[in-house]
């Protein structure tokens, strides 16, 4: 691991990595997001990852699982299509519980890892990190990467994870060849190959259910966006982590702004979203 301070990640760092539409773009060129979250427990994961995804600027996004997620994602967003089909990139896990996984989904996260299209592992699908060859990025909170650190035999705890979470995210992404996104009040975002950056948290209202589905969506959006890219530098996937929670935490702020500094839901974020983007794409 080296000393060298870690990159404070700006507007200015994140405005490079927006991809505006152009006049011979279409939905596919674009870039189009497969998506397999959510599940009967927790369906609202689904929504919340989907609806974060159109709001970043996406293609298309293509949503596999159970009839009553899907259910509850096409009611909020009809635009999403449930046939199976080509993707530039996949956010695999939010609201899942590991322990779980039908023969269905095992079958259907086996045929996205497979793909070799670059991931997003949140949540229920964190422990399938390593199986697959794809660029990868993880986005646990410190007990996930505690979790999963100590599946892999590395020995650590909750408190020391919490207690340095630089340290933890820099392990993790070494010994598990992927980037990682520790989220926190800090987040921070590394890969094996030393890039190493911090985003600080607009608010701290941002600490409520479903926010991190909100920024799998986001990040998903992105990486879908950047599919060719990535298709020749892995490391992209980090660059693109770290602009998400910068929109992510950005999009938070707004939304909190917008009711005088109160509280937010998830939702609330996701809506505010376009309009980060939208001054992102101003100073780029
Ligand atoms: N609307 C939704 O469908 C949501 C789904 N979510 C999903 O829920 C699943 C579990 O994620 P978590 O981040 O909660 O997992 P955690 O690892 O944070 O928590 C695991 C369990 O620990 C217990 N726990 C931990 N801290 C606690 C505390 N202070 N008080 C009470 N109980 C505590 C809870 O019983 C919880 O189920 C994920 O798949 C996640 O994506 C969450 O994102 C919340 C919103
Ligand atoms: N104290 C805090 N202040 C600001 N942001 C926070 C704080 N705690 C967590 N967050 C952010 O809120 C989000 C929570 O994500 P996560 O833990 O996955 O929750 P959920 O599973 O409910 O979606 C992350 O983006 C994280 O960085």
């Amino acid at each position: 691991m080296t000393g060298t301070p870690w990159q404070e990640w700006t507007a200015a760092d994140a405005a490079a990595w927006i991809r505006r539409p152009g006049a011979d773009d279409d939905k596919y060129r674009r870039g189009v997001l497969g998506v397999v979250t959510g599940s009967t427990e927790y369906p609202g994961a689904a929504v919340l990852g989907v609806e974060a995804a159109y709001r970043t600027g996406v293609g298309m996004v293509r949503f596999t699982g159970p009839r009553a997620v899907r259910a509850a994602v096409l009611l909020r967003r009809p635009e999403t299509v449930v046939q199976a089909g080509r993707v530039q990139a996949w956010v695999l896990g939010s609201g899942m519980d590991p322990g779980r996984r039908t023969f269905l989904l095992q079958g259907d996260l086996q045929h996205a890892l497979a793909s070799g299209q670059p991931v997003v592992l949140d949540a229920g699908a964190l422990d399938l990190v390593g199986t697959h060859s794809a660029p990868t990025v993880i986005t646990p909170h410190v007990r996930e990467l505690a979790t999963l650190l100590a599946s892999r035999e590395v020995r650590t705890s909750v408190d020391e994870v919490r207690a340095d979470p630089a340290a933890w995210a820099e392990r993790a992404a070494h010994e598990l060849g992927v980037a990682v996104l520790l989220k926190g009040a800090r987040t921070h975002v590394c890969d094996p190959s030393g890039n190493r950056f911090v985003i600080e948290a607009s608010t701290h209202w941002l600490a409520t259910a479903g926010t991190g589905d909100v920024l799998a969506g986001i990040l998903g959006a992105l990486a879908a966006t950047h599919g060719e890219a990535l298709q020749t530098d892995a490391t992209v996937l980090t660059h693109l982590a770290a602009t998400a929670v910068h929109v992510h935490a950005a999009a938070g702020k707004l939304a909190s702004e917008a009711v005088g500094g109160g509280p937010i839901t998830a939702l609330d974020v996701a809506e505010q979203v376009p309009r980060v983007i939208g001054a992102l794409l101003a100073r780029a």
